[in-house]
């Protein structure tokens, strides 16, 4: 019998060189193509087909991608291994969905690359045959260190099963972020996906919260209230915060998700969902079922995959992306003119140990760019803006009228009003998110505002990355 081929398609010449000189060295028969259109070509013309097939995604002429999309309609049952310097979300889970038996991020382990082919070969691969095609717009997750190259390969797998997730990580590591991304990246993308922080909602308001309450179920339910569960119906209900949940609660969501079906608080008519349950912890939840504070069996159905964030300490090479993302993020949505870290001010970013993690950096990134007196923003300013320093509340019209004079007298500006006004809404939003750490709607309370109004003056692509 032949020996089955190992095909490799890439653009650059060196990846080809070295993948497939490991690949022969591992013993295997391989062919190698410089471009999607020669490979599809051979893959037409071969009999039989090759057992497996690298590709790149961004090569000149059709990519990866689509290249991975002919195969899976001709070729259902030929694995697929996509392989790309690109590791966001989009980029994995657009290959999962296209039917990708795999996904290397570059530079990969070569090692990695010929155990992969060796499992292939071994077992038949069980391949998704589905090629669904789907055009959400991901959110924008950043993270180039392997840790979280890796989250992003978790991500894009999981979204494509119904499968119940557990997320693992600090405060403000980005764990509703990932939800929302799994949700996005999912067949259930075009439903709702519907957030609720079990820790901020008082346990007595919990359960009609969830499963919503009929008219008078309780003193002051004067109207009908369609829960949670309900209104994640095909979509993804997030449960933040699940370690907080009150152990009679515990057993009646378990039974919820053993059955699919529940009754409203004081109900009668027997309510059935199509939900996917994403719960997130900052708590070790095995060490709460120890301490018999958290339903071993509630753990096991939620925790059927786990991702675990790392804390931003833990992937300080992520720090400086971050940073000037937020920085570039904050200037578009204040319009006002982006600023820049000296190398020395984001060594010191680095250097910080973040204990509100990728929270804490956002809105001392916020903070600068609203604050900071030049567009290169040093060490120096980390450091006052660290202080939270504030102007005494007496002197806070004098800064107000000198920053006016100045601006008056050096250029010709004809929207200092609006100026202003940005400037003065983005402190005081971030002075209360800071108080809050971050939670939108009590730092709309504090503000005496609407949460809407809140989330508009924080604009709209901060809206989709941290409602709470
Ligand atoms: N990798 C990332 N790239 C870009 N932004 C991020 C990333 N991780 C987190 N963020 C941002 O940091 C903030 C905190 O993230 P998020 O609310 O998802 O954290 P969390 O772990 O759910 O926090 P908590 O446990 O306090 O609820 C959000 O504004 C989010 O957009």
């Amino acid at each position: 019998m032949m020996q089955p081929e190992l095909w490799v398609v890439d653009d650059d010449a060196s990846v080809r060189f070295v993948l497939v000189t490991a690949l022969r060295e591992a013993g295997h028969a391989v062919r190698d193509f410089a471009d999607a259109a020669s490979a599809w070509a051979a893959l037409n013309a071969a009999a039989p087909p090759p057992a497996l097939l690298f590709t790149d995604v961004r090569m000149p002429g059709d990519d990866g991608l689509k290249l991975l999309e002919r195969i899976k309609r001709a070729h259902p049952e030929l694995p697929v291994v996509v392989m790309s310097a690109y590791t966001d979300v989009a980029s994995t889970a657009g290959a999962f969905r296209g039917g990708a038996y795999e996904f290397l991020s570059k530079p990969f382990d070569l090692d990695d690359a010929v155990a992969l082919a060796a499992r292939v070969l071994e077992k038949p691969a069980d391949v998704d045959v589905e090629v669904a095609i789907a055009t959400q717009e991901a959110p924008l997750l950043i993270g180039d260190t392997a840790a979280m190259q890796a989250l992003f390969r978790n991500i894009g797998r999981v979204a494509q099963a119904p499968l119940s997730v557990l997320i693992t990580g600090e405060t403000g590591t980005g764990k509703e972020l990932v939800a929302r991304a799994i949700h996005l990246e999912s067949p259930r993308a075009a439903r709702p996906f519907v957030a609720l922080n079990t820790a901020a909602i008082p346990a007595e308001l919990l359960e009609s919260e969830l499963f919503g309450h009929e008219v008078g179920a309780f003193t002051g339910a004067a109207r009908r209230h369609v829960g949670r569960f309900e209104q994640a119906d095909g979509g993804t209900l997030f449960l933040d915060e699940i370690g907080d949940m009150p152990a009679s609660l515990q057993t009646r969501l378990l039974r919820v998700l053993a059955e699919g079906e529940f009754f409203r608080v004081g109900g009668r008519e027997l309510i059935r969902v199509d939900v996917r349950i994403i719960a997130a912890t900052h708590q070790p939840l095995e060490q709460l079922v120890t301490q018999g504070k958290f339903r071993a069996d509630l753990l096991h159905r939620l925790d059927v995959v786990r991702l675990a964030i790392p804390p931003l300490r833990e992937r300080r090479d992520d720090i400086p992306r971050l940073a000037e993302g937020f920085l570039q993020r904050a200037a578009q949505r204040l319009g006002i003119a982006t600023k820049q870290f000296t190398r020395a001010a984001l060594q010191k970013l680095q250097a910080h140990d973040w204990p509100g993690n990728v929270r804490e950096l956002e809105n001392l990134c916020w903070r600068l760019a609203a604050m900071a007196p030049d567009a290169r923003i040093g060490v120096d300013d980390l450091q006052l803006a660290a202080a939270r320093t504030h102007v005494s509340a007496d002197g806070w019209e004098n800064a107000l009228a000198t920053w006016a004079k100045t601006q008056l007298a050096s250029e010709d500006v004809n929207d200092l009003h609006a100026q202003a006004r940005a400037r003065f809404d983005a402190v005081l939003l971030q002075a209360a998110l800071d108080a809050t750490e971050g939670h939108r709607g009590q730092a709309a309370d504090l503000l005496g505002l609407g949460r809407n109004t809140v989330t508009r003056k924080l604009g709209s692509s901060r809206r989709r990355h941290s409602p709470k």
